[in-house]
């Protein structure tokens, strides 16, 4: 199977943008991981193959997977992408698009420039709906980690989070805790691991173990995720700018039952072929 690809990225979280409208894509999970290994393949994060919509509200559907071949449920960084690339494909010329994910629909406008503007949905909060496993719903959780017990937030974007709070993003464990947190057996679907320093009430930093990929450059979801963690525990404003290694986020929630809303950049990097 020959294939056309875009590679693109969201703060140094990159993608394979496969256009399966224009072409017919088949991919196992092994393909998926075959596209995404940095040495035998193209390298990349997470796949994101765009589709015709299913639900008439929207105007495309795009599915996600991560590196390990799993399909999930959402990607902020790769929201982002899809916008420019369906454009650059002249697949839509439109400025505002609704797209489908197995997450639920976002909505999407194009701002100056790179910069794209999602409505990420509603954050949901109820453990059995993250999924996480605990009595009743609260702001934080006490998650025994190997005998030692850490203070996470759980949230959902479409695709699970937890959060925690750190003093110093720069030297905390997120190799080590986040691949144990990413498996913790009270996350069933495992999950991506946040690891926030808060330094005002306007502004934080975030390094994310994502599920499925293990620490990314950038994370939109997680992101997301952070913001409404930390607003929850009236840490932050509505809006906050949140720095990745890759660089910043603007994030605006204002409260439960609210969507949250992700401005970034988006970008292409190059456009190829190859023959799985
Ligand atoms: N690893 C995530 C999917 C990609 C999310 C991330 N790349 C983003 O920008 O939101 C998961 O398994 O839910």
């Amino acid at each position: 199977m020959r294939l056309k690809f875009t590679k693109m990225h969201g703060l140094g979280n990159d993608f394979v943008m496969l256009d399966a409208i224009s072409q017919r894509i088949k991919l196992s999970p092994e393909k998926i991981r075959q596209l995404a290994d940095r040495n035998l393949g193209i390298g990349c994060d997470q796949v994101l193959v765009v589709e015709a919509p299913r639900n008439p509200d929207a105007d495309f559907r795009y599915r996600i997977y991560n590196a390990d071949g799993g399909e999930v449920e959402n990607c902020g960084n790769g929201a982002r992408c899809f916008a420019r690339f369906v454009r650059e494909r002249r697949l839509t010329g439109k400025k505002h698009l609704v797209v489908e994910t197995a997450g639920g629909l976002l909505r999407l406008s194009h701002l100056d420039g790179d910069q794209v503007s999602v409505d990420m949905g509603v954050p949901v909060l109820e453990p059995t709906d993250v999924p996480f496993e605990a009595d009743r719903q609260a702001e934080t959780y006490p998650l025994d980690v190997d005998g030692e017990v850490f203070t996470v937030s759980a949230v959902s974007m479409g695709n699970p989070h937890a959060v925690l709070l750190v003093e110093d993003v720069i030297t905390a464990p997120v190799e080590s805790l986040g691949a144990k947190i990413e498996r913790h057996p009270r996350f069933p679907n495992r999950v991506n691991v946040g690891f926030l320093q808060i330094t005002s009430r306007d502004e934080a930093h975030l390094r994310v173990f994502e599920r499925g990929v293990g620490e990314t450059r950038a994370c939109g979801t997680g992101a997301c995720a952070a913001a409404v963690a930390a607003r929850l525990r009236d840490l932050v404003d509505d809006s906050v700018t949140i720095h990745l290694p890759g660089g910043p986020l603007t994030i605006h929630w204002s409260g439960p039952g609210q969507p949250v809303t992700m401005s970034g950049p988006a970008t292409t990097v190059y456009h190829g072929q190859i023959v799985l």
